[in-house]
């Protein structure tokens, strides 16, 4: 029988922003690459059957190493990802074998199961969902002559985060469509929202944070701390 969830998990991105030598989700936190935490809290979600991680070609043997070394068993498929997110993500979903697929980033490490957990049934019951937070800060529009032009209404905006969670079938035709009509999506839910299905917004927690810059590297060394204090 067809398993019911999988986690496509993207990590062939090249961390331009970090500015590190090495890619940001291989830069290490308590000795382990970032990577490697955020399977690790896939590979503790019980009712998640499958990982599929996409990393950069050059990189598929080291994970693979990985993979057994933190004996992340749930790992059915260790693909090469593109040039852009979305297309890794498409070879991703190309591998994948499940009903539902989880997708999200290999740099954030601290999303909780309980919310991983609401993001897919609510895919369950309402087709597609993504975890978003509130935006915190007033969020202005402005144009290439550096002046405002619109002030959105702060109640409708949300910061969108991952995981995003599809019918594998869905996500994939809104993959190929995309490809098509060349448009290149900043996330998934875009290019499902083009197909004119709903998705669902799930209320996530501000610590899932998207490890993308050097000062995000101090913040994930409290929030790991954090963590191991709550489970000590
Ligand atoms: N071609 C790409 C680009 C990004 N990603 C992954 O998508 C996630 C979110 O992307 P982002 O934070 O933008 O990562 P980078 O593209 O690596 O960062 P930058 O834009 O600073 O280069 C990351 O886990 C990243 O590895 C990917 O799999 N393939
Ligand atoms: C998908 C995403 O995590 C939603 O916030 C994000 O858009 C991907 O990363 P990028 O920084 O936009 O490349």
């Amino acid at each position: 029988m067809k398993k019911q969830v999988g986690a496509v998990i993207v990590a062939a991105g090249k961390g331009s922003r970090m500015g590190t030598p090495e890619s940001k989700q291989y830069l290490r936190l308590e000795g382990k690459p970032i990577l490697i935490h955020t399977m690790m809290q896939f590979e503790q979600m019980s009712w998640v059957d499958e990982i599929v991680l996409v990393v950069g070609a050059q990189d598929v043997e080291r994970c693979t190493g990985w993979v057994e070394e933190f004996n992340l068993r749930k790992v059915t498929h260790i693909v090469a990802g593109g040039a852009e997110r979305q297309y890794s993500v498409y070879q991703g979903l190309l591998a994948a074998n499940t009903e539902w697929v989880l997708i999200h980033d290999g740099v954030r490490p601290f999303v909780t199961e309980e919310r991983v957990r609401a993001c897919y049934e609510a895919a369950v019951q309402q087709g597609a969902s993504v975890l978003a937070v509130p935006v915190k800060d007033t969020i202005k529009q402005v144009n290439e002559a550096g002046m405002i032009v619109h002030t959105p209404d702060r109640r409708s905006l949300w910061a969108i985060q991952t995981p995003q969670a599809f019918r594998r079938s869905d996500v994939l035709r809104a993959h190929e469509q995309a490809v098509q009509d060349q448009v290149v999506g900043t996330d998934d839910a875009m290019l499902v929202e083009r197909l004119g299905i709903g998705v669902h917004v799930v209320e996530g927690e501000y610590t899932n944070i998207k490890i993308t810059t050097p000062e995000d590297l101090v913040s994930a060394q409290f929030w790991l701390q954090q963590m191991r204090e709550e489970q000590s």
